[in-house]
């Protein structure tokens, strides 16, 4: 078999035999989507022909910036467009190509990657793990009255206090720059979040906000004039009024926008797609119970290509140290670090010091945003604990300043 980058003269090819993978014709519209592909860069993407020249399988990556815990950016390779065709599967041809993309990664000076997942089982053997969740809150219109915050009369009034800005609907269609810098503004403090590249904006090539799919936009801006935040959505059958997305630089923002989309008339229920784990937009309802949580499931999947790089990249809130056995049974190799955070800096180095926790790079993955907690795995049985106490230390230490989010789709 031969993996190679596709150029100018393939790409056509490329782009055909993802389609066949999938198994949707190219004038089939995507859910939403339009044309997703047309944001990928060529010499990004990967072809794996046969020994007789017949393409088989594709992958490819997106050059995003990821914000980690503590508002650090870094690049990484958003991996994508993954299919092999129905008539070649299970013959190893994506485990040979997920073994190339990897290598070259790493050569490129690549230490993370992610990815969206089609199906669960898919990506765990080859290092990836499950690192940020979403889910979707619907709220009965009913039933959709928000509460009066209860610290709103003390001097520092949190942000979920009054709003002194202002809300306008404006259509997807005319307010596209509006939406890239606001969301540029977002994501850059929320860990887990990743950029969306101009050019995905420019041609419209994502689901919604920026799809052909019409939208109305509500974009809130502050006293100051500047806008900080908008919820995209649609009004569908049985008047569910569904928001694809609200981006918002703070939560008194995210309260202004879920305001107004709960006040709209003539709807039965509200839905929230990518509602973080552990958002306050539950308690904020005067009725908890009025917030029904569904669809909770992984989003971004991390794959860690450099474990000292990526560890000692992410910002950290807790003092402590801990030492890590890492098994990467793909790439074949395993390493012991001490990890050593001291004022929100880690320091990562080899050491052959007995080990706290041993884990699989899947795993180490799993945790590195914050989004699950080591213990977690301690009590699945997947992660190794080796004394009493580590785990909690862990969990401690691999905490972010709030739960990561990505709702970024690729
Ligand atoms: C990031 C993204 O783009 S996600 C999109 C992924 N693509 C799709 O879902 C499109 C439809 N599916 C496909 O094209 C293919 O089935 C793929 C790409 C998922 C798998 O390709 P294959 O060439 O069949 O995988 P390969 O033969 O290398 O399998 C490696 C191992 O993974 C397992 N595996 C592969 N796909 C699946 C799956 N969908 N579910 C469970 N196990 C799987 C295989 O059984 C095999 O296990 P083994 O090593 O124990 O024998």
């Amino acid at each position: 078999m031969e993996i190679r980058s596709t150029t100018d003269q393939d790409f056509d090819v490329f782009v055909d035999t993802v389609h066949a993978a999938f198994g949707r014709f190219p004038e089939t519209p995507v859910e939403g989507g339009g044309l997703w592909w047309s944001a990928l860069e060529i010499d990004r993407c990967m072809l794996a022909r046969t020994a007789d020249g017949r393409p088989v399988g594709t992958a490819a990556t997106h050059a995003f910036e990821l914000t980690l815990p503590g508002e650090t950016l870094v690049p990484v390779a958003g991996v994508t467009a993954v299919g092999v065709l129905p008539t070649h599967r299970r013959q190893g041809v994506l485990s040979a190509m997920m073994r190339h993309q990897l290598t070259e990664l790493r050569a490129g000076g690549d230490f993370l990657s992610v990815l969206l997942a089609s199906e669960a089982p898919i990506y765990g053997r080859f290092g990836y793990g499950p690192a940020t969740y979403t889910a979707r809150l619907t709220v009965p219109r009913h039933q959709a009255a928000l509460t009066v915050p209860r610290a709103h009369a003390v001097a520092q009034a949190p942000a979920t206090g009054p709003d002194d800005g202002s809300v306008e609907v404006l259509r997807s269609a005319e307010c596209g720059e509006i939406l890239e810098e606001v969301y540029d503004r977002y994501r850059r403090a929320q860990p887990g979040a990743l950029s969306r590249p101009h050019r995905w904006w420019a041609l419209r090539a994502g689901q919604p906000p920026i799809s052909p799919a019409p939208r109305y936009v509500a974009v809130h801006r502050g006293a100051d004039g500047v806008p900080d935040g908008y919820a995209s959505y649609s009004i569908g059958d049985s008047n569910t009024l569904t928001v694809d997305e609200t981006i918002a630089v703070d939560d008194a923002v995210f309260t202004a926008l879920a305001r107004f989309v709960l006040g709209h008339d003539l709807v039965s229920q509200v839905v929230f797609r990518h509602v973080p784990p552990g958002h306050p937009l539950r308690w904020q309802l005067a009725d908890i119970r009025a917030g029904e949580v569904g669809g909770d499931m992984d989003w971004l999947w991390v794959r860690l290509l450099d474990v000292p790089r990526a560890l000692t990249a992410r910002g950290w809130f807790t003092d402590g140290e801990l030492v890590l056995d890492v098994d990467d049974p793909f790439l074949g190799e395993h390493g012991r670090y001490l990890l050593t955070v001291r004022d929100s800096k880690a320091d990562c180095v080899p050491t052959d010091r007995e080990p706290d926790l041993s884990l699989d790079v899947r795993d180490l993955g799993s945790v590195y945003l914050g989004g699950t907690a080591p213990s977690t795995l301690v009590r699945a049985g997947h992660i190794r604990a080796h004394r009493p106490g580590t785990a909690a230390l862990a969990d401690d230490l691999f905490r972010a300043e709030r739960s990561p989010h990505c709702l970024h789709w690729f």
